[in-house]
């Protein structure tokens, strides 16, 4: 039987079939209206604290690619924000589209960002992450928009490594990277009780989405594409921007399938409040 993806024999619509909490009370993503937000004086600052040294590889498992970290001490950590305890940076992904008009999972009124940054942090009360994902307080995602704007040199770094990944299954070295560097200047956020979006869809995340996008240069990505070859953001001729190309969902020696659209459209919101950190 074929897995689950993003295509339309295995993509989102489909995903209940083999995982019914698909259409659970608190699946992720949302759409995120900020005046409906409410502004809560009580939630703390984020504190993200990163150890570069941490980084471990990247990987392409197929429905995107992530950088894993070791995460066998509190040297990169969650604290603060909506969460109480101390959550471990496990990996993180990136979501996008087919073109610039799509791409992120989380939207605010209704607009898509071209690309969406995952975070994946895990509740260190729990002995380990596969415990963690199962439990309502297990995981905490913080979600980063990006968007086409000014360069950001620190996301090169990735991009660089990604020709080393191109098929499913391929990972390479990926040290010292801080993952500070890929956040925006300001750490307001809107946060929510959600779930995974990928299958098995857990609803074990709280999700603190950050307000201010990232943003990334067509012309920084444009020097990029002699080496990088693949997964890149460029205006092509009718100027349209196209993000994060030929990284393949497929295989080795498989037809190859152009990883894109790896995003899950926005689920009900099913009663749920969406508090923000700001007013
Ligand atoms: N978009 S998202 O942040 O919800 C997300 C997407 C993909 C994955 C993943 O592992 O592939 C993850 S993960 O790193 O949390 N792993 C979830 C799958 C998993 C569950 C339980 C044990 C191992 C892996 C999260
Ligand atoms: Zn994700």
């Amino acid at each position: 039987a074929h897995g689950w993806g993003y295509l339309t024999t295995n993509g989102p619509e489909k995903w209940a079939e083999d995982f019914p909490v698909a259409n659970g009370p608190r699946q992720s993503p949302i759409n995120i209206v900020p005046r409906e937000a409410q502004y809560d004086s009580s939630l703390k600052a984020l504190k993200l604290k990163y150890d570069p040294s941490n980084a471990k590889g990247i990987l392409n498992n197929g429905h995107s690619f992530q950088v894993d970290f070791v995460d066998d001490t509190d040297s990169s950590t969650l604290t603060g924000g909506p969460i109480t305890g101390t959550y471990r940076l496990k990996q993180f992904h990136f979501h996008w589209g087919a073109s610039d008009d799509r791409g992120s999972e989380h939207t605010v009124n209704g607009i898509k960002f071209p690309c969406e940054l995952h975070l994946v942090h895990w509740n260190t009360k729990y002995p380990s992450f596969g415990e963690a994902a199962s439990q309502p307080d297990g995981l905490a995602v913080v979600g980063v928009f990006l968007k086409i704007g000014a360069a950001n040199p620190r996301l090169q770094k990735v991009l660089d490594a990604l020709d080393a990944i191109k098929t499913k299954g391929k990972q390479t070295t990926f040290a010292n990277f801080d993952a500070t560097t890929l956040l925006p200047a300001s750490l307001h956020y809107w946060t929510y009780d959600g779930s995974l979006t990928t299958p098995p869809l857990l609803e074990s995340v709280t999700w603190i989405v950050l307000k201010e996008p990232i943003s990334v240069s067509p012309a920084q990505v444009l020097t990029l594409i002699p080496r990088l070859l693949l997964s890149l953001l460029y205006h092509d001729k009718k100027g349209k921007m196209v993000m994060f190309r030929s990284l393949l969902f497929t295989g080795e020696g498989d037809a190859p399938c152009c990883m894109v659209d790896n995003y899950r459209p926005p689920q009900p919101l099913k009663g749920r409040l969406v508090r923000a950190s700001f007013r």
